[in-house]
């Protein structure tokens, strides 16, 4: 059984974890490229935590230059098990409203300047992604958002966007229209490599506007979305901290195998594959690539 390491990925307004014990910053090389910052970890009771900034310390990141494969590959490196990705959101249900923290469990990927596989020419893999969060992860974080009593939704689709400006009115109303629940610009591919590394993956959507359907509301604007991110950031940093103290020691195995995804998955006959792509995966994969 493996010992469990909470991975959490702290989105707009979430670039730090204040209270976690001896934590030493970890600066890990990556095939991939440059992560987003170095690591912090340390503990929170306890829990073994590592801490990534997604946008990076200073925000200095926008969604679509943050090197996803990097982050995720330095997370597997340091042995995490088990991934929480905090994001800032829009909302496109009049009762999902600013403050609310949805556990969104369907995506719509709908961004085309991002790397979004650890695979490729000379190493061919496809994870089954039907059901992109692990319900143990996201049952646990459900059961401490009741405990900290933050207003939550547990459910729903998050359509991920480009960026970096917000929607036109006309594809807010579409994606409203579509019964989805959320928009972001970060969770894919995210998830998606997540789910390659086989780290149990949960997502938490911080809801900061509406987006730009809302009548009375109006578009959202920065200076809104900067108020809301300040205001669920300490929210955020509780949810956590609740989650860290009642963490189990042990992985648990997922029940729909988020944590195994690679067990048949690459398809590249041995003798066919790019031994500078195998190398490249030593992390990601190298648990089914050594057979
Ligand atoms: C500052 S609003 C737009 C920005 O916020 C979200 O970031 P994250 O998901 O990292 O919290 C959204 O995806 C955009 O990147
Ligand atoms: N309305 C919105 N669209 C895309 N990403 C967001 N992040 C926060 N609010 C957002």
């Amino acid at each position: 059984m493996a010992k469990a390491v909470l991975g959490i990925i702290g989105g707009s307004g979430i670039y730090d974890l204040p209270g976690l014990e001896a934590v030493e910053e970890v600066r890990v090389a990556s095939p991939w490229g440059e992560p987003s910052d170095v690591l912090r970890r340390g503990r929170l009771g306890p829990t073994e935590i590592v801490f990534l900034p997604r946008h990076g310390r200073g925000h200095a990141l926008s969604p679509s230059d943050i090197n996803y494969r990097a982050n995720i590959d330095v997370l597997k490196r340091v042995g995490v098990t088990d991934l929480v990705s905090l994001s800032a959101v829009g909302s496109f249900k009049g009762e999902l409203s600013p403050g609310t923290f949805v556990l969104a469990d369907q995506f719509i990927d709908k961004t085309y300047l991002r790397q979004p596989s650890f695979f490729g020419k000379g190493c061919v893999a496809h994870v089954a992604f039907s059901h992109p969060v692990a319900p143990l992860l996201q049952k646990r974080l459900a059961a401490a958002l009741e405990a900290e009593a933050i207003p939550h939704a547990v459910g729903g689709t998050a359509v991920c966007m480009e960026g970096p400006a917000f929607s036109t009115l006309a594809e807010s109303l579409f994606h409203k229209a579509q019964g989805w629940d959320l928009i972001g610009m970060t969770s894919m591919p995210e998830a998606k490599l997540a789910r390659e590394a086989e780290i149990a993956y949960a997502f938490v959507g911080m809801v900061t506007d509406f987006d730009a359907w809302h009548e009375e509301v109006g578009p959202v604007d920065v200076a809104q979305v900067v108020h809301h991110l300040h205001a669920n950031a300490d929210k955020g940093r509780r949810l956590v901290a609740r989650l860290a103290r009642d963490f189990p020691a042990e992985h648990e195995p997922c029940p729909i195998h988020s944590d195994r995804a690679l067990e048949h998955a690459v398809i590249t006959a041995k003798e066919h594959r790019d031994p500078a792509l195998v190398a490249k995966l030593d992390a990601v994969a190298g648990r089914v690539l050594a057979r």
